[in-house]
Parts: structure tokens; sequence; C-alpha cells
């Protein structure tokens, strides 16, 4: 399997390279040349599998230089009850309306990020190895891939973590899980600004080639075309628990930021997975929603973004639409390089005239939510008996419910836990509610915690990572 940019101007080139690159050398985002096909066939003979196994029968379509005994034997140490919780892994239960959720966030630091994270550290470990080669990740977070990178890399020989978070607008729980980290590898850099700024301080020093180089920068984040493949896995493992027959056909709902979650379901869709619809829920940073209604991509600036209750999705320039337009217009990187010569101008786009192909053979609806909306939707969810849900889960139960057709079978996918947004679920739901937490994680937030605070500026970010890789 050869790998592409999106903006048509890098050489192909393979898995393991592609793991340690980061951005492309023309600014673009990996992409395989060709999507594998899951025939019915297949898809039958998955219905009896592990998920270690399922996600090596997904994985190895798309990874075909590492070895199959070892790819096998680093999802198997990786998908366990142990690290999940539960032996599915990702379990779908149903709400009383009839709604499924999948429940994606049982791993380490309570958030789907975890599914593909904890698969990152494993293979980050063994190609670096196997290449003799160290790695300094530079990460940019909203809250969740940051803890999910720094538990799966934490102490890991020949790998740093630097991640950018923005300054005062996480939850106290996701600020404790980062910050109270004391392994040497890790550095927490908080910015002044929101995580649109800290993706692109990531975006400028992955342009810039020498340093790069120099340094050995990689990410972690859904620029890392790892982070999509492993994603894809819990698509199918959704679809076959939520299925008898391969005749029928889900939706899923995905709360929505980055875009990298339901970019993965994109790729489950091109490969033959019978989904119906892809559901992209936003809160009020709604540019994804006015593209899916209007086709009309406008991206907003820092100070035009709203600081909302479901925070790791308060993002308004989402990297992995770019992988989604590639597709839309028939992998054409020119044609993406124009698209995205008007989203740095600050202009964006329009293709209100492909916007029936994004709804016909692209499947895509979408909506959006409000902070009282989270409120309602986590207080109804809780006083219908079928529990707690985070703020972001909550973003994508109210849009499923509202976009919701007769007779559909929605997946709506659990993105966090309630513990990890207990302010926001106590507001919802009163101050003397006891919200499940996992007793490990009990008293995070009192641990001693450590962050530098910096501005929006990706020289000193360099700087902070040449003194820590020459100290
Ligand atoms: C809890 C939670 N929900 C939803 C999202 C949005 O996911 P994506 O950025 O993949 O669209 C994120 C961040 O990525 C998140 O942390
Ligand atoms: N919501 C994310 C933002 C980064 O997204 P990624 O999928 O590109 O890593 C977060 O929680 O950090």
């Amino acid at each position: 399997m050869q790998y592409q940019s999106t903006r048509g101007e890098s050489p192909l080139r393979s898995f393991s390279q592609v793991l340690l690159m980061g951005l492309a050398p023309d600014g673009g985002l990996m992409m395989p040349t060709s999507y594998p096909k899951i025939s019915t066939e297949t898809l039958t003979q998955w219905r009896s599998l592990s998920y270690a196994q399922l996600a090596f029968e997904v994985m190895s379509l798309f990874i075909d230089d590492i070895p199959s005994e070892d790819l096998r034997a680093m999802l198997e140490r990786t998908y366990t009850e142990e690290v999940f919780g539960t032996a599915d892994i990702t379990p779908v239960r149903r709400l009383q309306d009839g709604l499924l959720v999948q429940e994606l966030s049982n791993g380490p630091t309570l958030a789907f990020k975890d599914m593909a994270m904890q698969f990152l550290g494993q293979v980050f470990e063994y190609v670096l190895a196997r290449e003799n080669k160290t790695l300094n990740i530079l990460g940019a977070t909203s809250g969740d891939t940051g803890s999910a990178a720094e538990y799966a890399m934490r102490g890991k020989q020949g790998i740093n973590v630097f991640m950018l978070s923005p300054e005062g607008k996480m939850s106290a729980f996701q600020r404790a899980q980062m910050f109270s980290l004391a392994d040497e590898n890790i550095h927490n850099i908080a910015v002044n600004g929101l995580f649109d700024d800290c993706q692109d301080i990531i975006k400028a020093v992955q342009a810039d080639a020498e340093f790069k180089q120099k340094y050995a920068i990689g990410t972690v984040n859904s620029i890392n075309w790892a982070r999509i493949v492993a994603q894809v896995v819990y698509y199918v493992r959704g679809y076959l628990a939520a299925t008898t027959s391969n005749d029928e056909k889900v939706s899923f709902c995905v709360p929505s930021g980055n875009f990298g979650n339901v970019c993965a379901g994109h790729i489950a869709r091109q490969m033959g997975l019978p989904i119906e619809r892809l559901i992209v829920a936003t809160n009020e940073n709604d540019v994804l929603d006015e593209f899916f209604k209007t086709g009309a991509y406008r991206p907003r600036t820092s100070d035009n973004t709203f600081i909302t209750s479901s925070p790791s999705m308060d993002i308004s320039k989402a990297s992995n639409f770019e992988r989604f337009v590639f597709d839309l217009v028939g992998q054409d990187g020119e044609k993406v390089r124009q698209l995205w010569a008007g989203v740095n101008s600050g202009e964006g786009f329009d293709l209100a005239d492909q916007l029936a192909q994004v709804h016909g053979q692209y499947g895509f609806a979408s909506g959006s939510s409000t902070h009282q909306d989270r409120l309602d939707t986590m207080k109804a969810v809780h006083a219908a008996g079928d529990g707690f849900v985070d703020p972001h889960t909550a973003d994508g139960i109210k849009v499923a419910r509202q976009v919701r057709l007769d007779g559909e079978t929605i997946i709506c996918l659990e993105t966090a836990l309630a513990t990890k947004f207990d302010e926001t679920v106590r507001e919802a739901l009163g101050n003397d509610v006891v919200i499940p937490r996992p007793e490990a994680l009990s008293g995070l937030e009192d641990l001693p915690q450590r962050v530098t605070v910096i501005d929006n500026n990706a020289e000193v970010v360099k700087d902070i990572i040449r003194q820590a890789v020459t100290a």
C-alpha cells in the first residue's frame, strides 16, 4: 500500500514512513492511493472475531511493511480487557429511545483518543527500534489527544512528547491528567490562544523542513494517518454489533471538531461498510455544519471561535476535512492546493455545486448544538435511566435525535466519559449527583502540576524543543 499527499506534490510513501513523517512536505495530509474493499463474505467472517483480531484484519489492509505476526502481536497487546476495561473493547448500548451508543472511552484517559493512541504507542516503539531512530512528537490538543498521547508514550525509549494546549480552556480534569505527569519525556506547553493556534504552530514547525529533519519531529494528531486507520476499526466493530445481517445499514453520529473521527467513518464507508449516513455533530463552533448544509467552508479566526462547554470540539479549522475534500474533488491535488490557498487567505471556499454528491454519494448530514442543548440532553438521558454522558457525546445525541429518519439505526459515538467534564455535568444534573470515576483517577486534580505557559509563537516552541533535546 502506497500513500499520497492531498496536495499532490510529495513522493509516494509506505505506511512506516508516513507514521514518522507527520505533515507531507507539500503541506498536505497523507492518504492511501486506493481504498481496499470489504466484501460481504469478509464482513460475515469478521462477525466472530475479537476486537484485536478484527483490528488486525482491517489494519493489515493498509499496513504491508510490518510483518503480519508482529502487527498481530502489537494489536493483541493493545486491545485488551486490562487496558479498555471490557473484553468487548467498544460495547454498544441502547438508549430508551432506540439510539445506540458505542462506548469508545473506556481506555486509560477516558476519551475515544485512546482507541488509536494506545496502538500508536506500540507501533512507534516498534518502528523506531527497527530503524534505530528517535522521535520528538509535537502535538496540539484541545484536551483529549494530549492526555491520550502522553499516557501512551510516557517513559517510552527514544520518544519525547511536546504537547501544546490552549491555556485555561480545558476542563480541570483534562489539565490535571496532562500536567500531573512527571515523566521526563513529557513536556506540557500551554499557549495563550485557542486549539487552532496550537495546531497552526505545529503545522508551521512541520513546514520548517530543516528543523523538522534535524529534530526528528513527528506527530500524534490525526494529521498522522496511523490515527485514522486505527479509528476505522471501531466503525466496523460498531456496524457488526448493531446488525445481524450485512443487508442492514446503520448511520453513525459523530461529535466533531478536527474531523479525524468522522474521517475514519468516511474511509470505512468508502471501503464498502454498509453505512447509510455519517452525521457530523458540532457545538456552537459550527463551521462544518455550515459546510454540510450549504457547501460553503468558512473557517473562522480565533477571535470568532467560541469557548464552549464541549471544549474539545472548540475548533474552527478542521485539519482532516482536507482528506474528505481530496476525495470529493476526485483526488485532485492541484484542486486541493487551490482550495487551501483560499483557506489560508482567510476566505475559505464554496463547493455548493457538489453538495448533492456530499449528501448522496458520500452520505454526509450534520447538525449543531448549544450549551442549553447539551445540558438538556445530559438531563434527559439521565432521567430516562440511561446513565451519564459527557457534553461532547451529548452534542452527538442531540443532533442524532434531531435528524433521525423513520426506521434509521443510528450509532452515536461516545467520545469521552462524563467525569472528564464534571462541572458541566453537575450544571445539568445538580450538585449532589455522583458521577462515576475509575478509582485509579480519584484525587487526580489534587496532584502537583507542571506546565510551561508561552505566547502564541512557533519560534518559542522550537526553542523549547532545541533546549530539551540538546540538554
Ligand atoms: C471528547 C471529544 N469529542 C469529540 C472530539 C472531536 O473529534 P474530531 O476532532 O476527531 O472531530 C474530540 C477531539 O478531537 C474530543 O476530544
Ligand atoms: N479534540 C482534540 C483535538 C485534536 O484532534 P486530533 O484528533 O487531530 O488529535 C483533542 O482533544 O485534543
